[in-house]
């Protein structure tokens, strides 16, 4: 049994479709990855798997951990996984953190509540998860605030937080998009280590594809609120079908480029939800799009699970 299997997820808000018919499986100790522009859907899906919806947002579907469906689970169920089973990193430290706690008090709550350890124990075990964090106690101390460290420790201190309870899951949204360049490395390097360590699974969220690239084995590639191309990163980087994937893939910086040079960034941008055109969503941005794209192209899988939606994808091999 999968450790994560989405089948279907949806999400609608008063009328409206924001995601569609998004399916991901994740092993025990896998990793996969979620890429796309920014308001593709990736934190809607994140969200959708912790059940921390905005309210008024209706998922349907499922989303079963351990086999157990989390979207028909009560908050107390739910309360039970969060943090316990399935752990998430979010965007922006310095949001996701609490301005009046001190660090060491908010790696200590999950293991209260979740590990059942004494006061004591939990602010021990706490100051074991900070340090192993990268948060020297004699350099950061738990009794700290968010406001008195940097960005980065910062996103140390959230991913202790997620960490502190040995998740099996661990769902990182954008973990680095805050941070500053050399900073960002650094925590993926952490994340990365940590997974390793501990035998999370890791779902790791990012608009950026060299990221994907260097920390999961198997993605998916997400377009106005479904998945277009999904299988090993082998296959998706080495041999991408949709144009969409290729688009991403043209507009990433190579360190080949001449300075100055402008990068083949895609026309347009992602639309709206409620303004996707009729059919394929990408069809009004897409250079191979024809009349066949006003029909919506099914996710098609090939023997070894590549999957493309796109009712003219590049051939194996296919040069842009
Ligand atoms: N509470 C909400 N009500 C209505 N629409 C929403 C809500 N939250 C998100 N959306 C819309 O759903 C779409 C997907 O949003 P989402 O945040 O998942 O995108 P994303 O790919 O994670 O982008 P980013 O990287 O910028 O976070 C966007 O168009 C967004 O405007």
């Amino acid at each position: 049994m999968a450790l994560l299997e989405v089948s279907g997820l949806g999400v609608d808000v008063a009328g409206l479709t924001l995601l569609d018919g998004i399916s991901l499986r994740l092993d025990r100790g896998g990793s996969l990855g979620v890429v796309g522009e920014s308001g593709c859907g990736k934190s809607l899906t994140a969200l959708s798997i912790m059940g921390l919806l905005p309210p008024g947002l209706r998922p349907r579907g499922s989303v079963r951990l351990d086999g157990a469906d989390l979207l028909d689970a009560d908050d107390h169920a739910l309360c039970a996984v969060r943090g316990r089973r399935v752990a998430m990193v979010f965007q922006e430290p310095m949001t996701a953190l609490n301005p009046v706690k001190t660090i060491g008090a908010q790696v200590a709550e999950g293991p209260r509540r979740h590990l059942g350890l004494s006061r004591r124990a939990a602010r021990e075990h706490a100051r074991a998860v900070l340090h192993r964090v990268g948060l020297d106690p004699s350099r950061v101390s738990p009794d700290q605030y968010p406001h008195e460290l940097s960005g980065g420790q910062c996103q140390r201190v959230v991913i202790a937080i997620a960490v502190a309870c040995g998740p099996a899951l661990l769902i990182a949204d954008e973990p680095t998009t805050a941070l500053d360049v050399s900073t960002q490395a650094r925590i993926l390097d952490l994340i990365l280590d940590l997974v390793a360590d501990e035998g999370m699974a890791l779902l790791m969220i990012s608009h950026d594809m060299a990221v994907i690239a260097e920390t999961v084995t198997d993605m998916a590639v997400m377009y106005a609120g479904h998945v277009v191309e999904a299988g090993t990163c082998r296959r998706v980087l080495g041999d991408p079908r949709h144009p969409y994937t290729r688009g991403l893939m043209d507009a990433m910086p190579r360190g080949s480029g001449r300075p100055g040079e402008p990068l083949a960034a895609i026309p347009g941008t992602v639309p709206p939800p409620g303004a996707w055109p009729a059919g394929c969503a990408f069809r009004d941005r897409c250079p191979r799009a024809d009349a066949a794209c006003a029909i919506r192209p099914p996710l098609v899988a090939d023997a070894d699970g590549h999957a493309v939606a796109c009712h003219r994808p590049f051939g194996a091999g296919e040069r842009s």
